[in-house]
């Protein structure tokens, strides 16, 4: 996808709750795609916004070679360079939601090291149907991460890379690359890229109505306003 096709579905989606995103996905007869299921949480609560770029790992299926401490220290090396590799290996792009199907391995594949680097290439959230680590750091740091679970293990011996780019199934859902990602922290919402500018329409439409409806239950109430009713 060109960067200007990206640029223009972000700013279609970029003040859109997930709730919002749902609701555009039913008004295009779309009611039984695109929720990730709701065990998949924020870390902390935050909002992205952004395109998927997909990655696949499966369990790793060899033997651990018996090594001294020394020798593991290179045998992760050699495994990180061969075996395994950081999520979404290419260099990412500004507005890329990094999506990782980790095939359920417990380990703690995006970590406060590996998500930062891809968040200062311009990513903007991070979702995995496996583990995260360094979830204290991840926090401090604000990287937004959508997560199954916390996991505290690293990759070598347990989990191999196996391809870049490929639709994943994420919580129930079919992600293709290019799909458009609105995480909040009423969970994960995935809409495919043929259908974005629709399903953008309407959840517009709801969102207006849903703003000038709390809009009045505010004056009434004579609350000060807020952006969320602005
Ligand atoms: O090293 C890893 O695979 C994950 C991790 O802990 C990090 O990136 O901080
Ligand atoms: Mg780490």
């Amino acid at each position: 996808m060109s960067q200007d096709e990206k640029q223009e579905l972000l700013e279609l989606y970029k003040d859109l709750r997930v709730a919002d995103v749902r609701d555009g996905m039913d008004w295009n007869m779309m009611h039984h795609y695109g929720t990730i299921h709701h065990e998949i949480r924020p870390l902390f609560r935050t909002r992205a916004v952004g395109i998927a770029q997909t990655s696949r790992y499966v369990p790793y299926q060899h033997e651990i070679p018996k090594l001294t401490p020394d020798e593991y220290t290179d045998w992760v090396k050699w495994y990180y360079a061969n075996i395994t590799s950081n999520p979404g290996m290419k260099a990412s792009e500004p507005g890329d939601f990094i999506v990782v199907d980790q095939s359920g391995v417990d380990v703690g594949i995006l970590g406060s090291n590996n998500s930062l680097a891809y968040y200062a290439q311009g990513a903007v959230g991070f979702i995995t149907n496996g583990g995260v680590r360094d979830t204290d750091e991840l926090i401090m740091q604000k990287v937004p991460v959508w997560s199954k679970f916390i996991s505290q293990k690293m990759n070598q011996g347990r989990i191999q890379f196996e391809a870049n780019d490929v639709p994943v199934n994420i919580g129930g859902v079919v992600i293709q690359p290019g799909d458009v990602i609105v995480a909040d922290g009423d969970g994960v919402i995935a809409v495919p890229r043929k259908i974005a500018k629709e399903v953008a329409q309407y959840a517009h439409q709801e969102l207006k109505a849903d703003k000038a409806g709390r809009r009045r239950i505010y004056e009434s109430m004579g609350r000060e306003l807020d952006a969320s009713v602005i």
